[in-house]
């Protein structure tokens, strides 16, 4: 099944039983719904309901009134071990979905539904196992790229890389990576940065960046989280740790050329106060004014982003 697919009405029944506690509680021998509703402390006629909607969607199996999550969404669903795991993504999905709808709040204020910066942990969590599923297909392909702009084993800071998909794909190439992320998000992912030998550094890349020097810093969908102003003071403060003719990456949605650009905005109106999508010419302006040259701009391996790529002169 692919989870990032599935009909908004589907969304909202999956993301709601994963992150209520709805299919743990059905992980293990079948229950009847007054089981669950008693040992979750919900309402019955309300799990019975979600119960029958979960085995049409052929996420549970019934049989005789009693349901049982299937063997086949336990590791994709429940385990963040496994290589599919889709739980995060799932529950992100679930949190968009209300988020977006709570649109004509955010039309009449300006201000997003919530501060992106001030997740709930539990929050945290689904968000950095979406962003860690999402990479996939395209990390490795852009590990290529990045690397073979630069010499052999560089050194790379990347930049709200704690997801850890793109720095292991970086890793694997043979290079020294430093992941800078918020603390709470270096914490969470401590364990799989230390199992493919990434440094993890926990800060605030408005204010600081880790000293280096880096070869590279890649800049991975992070540019739309902020305004103009924001991504202007990041760029210099990348260029200032990174050596004479050192690379920068940027991986986004780039308005007017990227698929989805100006839809993507509409996801930064809603969850942040100054983020966007920006076009190459704002991108390049931005990287000169910071002290870069040799503007390139690519189709990024996967998805519908594109990649930037420009030298510290
Ligand atoms: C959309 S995710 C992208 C993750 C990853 N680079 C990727 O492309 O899959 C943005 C990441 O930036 C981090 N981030 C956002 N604002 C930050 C800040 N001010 N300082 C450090 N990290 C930040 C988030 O915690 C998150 O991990």
């Amino acid at each position: 099944m692919d989870y990032a697919e599935l009909g908004w009405q589907e969304a909202v029944v999956l993301g709601c039983a994963r992150q209520e506690g709805v299919l743990e509680a059905l992980s293990g021998e079948p229950r009847a719904p007054e089981e669950v509703a008693g040992a979750l402390g919900m309402d019955v006629r309300a799990v019975r309901t979600l119960l029958g909607a979960l085995a049409e969607m052929e996420i549970l199996d019934e049989e005789e009134g009693r349901f049982r999550l299937r063997e086949e969404h336990r590791g994709p669903l429940l385990d963040r071990r496994h290589p599919e795991y889709a739980g995060g993504s799932v529950v992100h999905r679930f949190g968009m979905i209300r988020n977006w709808s709570r649109m004509p709040e955010v039309l009449r204020s300006g201000e997003p539904v919530r501060d992106n910066a001030a997740r709930e942990e539990e929050d945290l969590d689904a968000f950095i196992f979406a962003m860690r599923r999402r990479a996939k297909e395209g990390a490795g392909a852009v590990a290529w790229e990045l690397c073979s702009r630069l010499p052999e084993n560089p050194r790379i800071l990347d930049v709200g890389g704690g997801p850890g998909t793109y720095a292991e794909a970086f890793a694997r190439r043979g290079a020294e990576v430093t992941v800078l992320d918020l603390p709470e998000v270096v914490e969470l992912m401590r364990e799989y940065l230390e199992a493919a030998g990434v440094r993890g550094a926990g800060g605030d890349f408005n204010e600081s960046l880790p000293e280096g020097p880096f070869e590279a810093a890649y800049l991975g969908n992070v540019s739309h989280i902020y305004g103009p102003a924001e991504n202007r003071a990041l760029f210099r403060r990348v260029r200032g740790v990174l050596v004479p003719g050192g690379v920068i990456c940027i991986r986004d949605f780039v308005r007017g050329v990227s698929r989805g650009a100006a839809m993507f905005a509409v996801n930064m109106l809603v969850h942040t106060r100054s983020g966007g999508t920006y076009s190459a010419e704002e991108y390049r302006s931005w990287l000169e004014e910071a002290g870069f040259e040799g503007f390139e701009l690519a189709q990024a391996p996967a998805g519908e982003a594109h990649l930037i790529f420009a030298r510290r002169a």
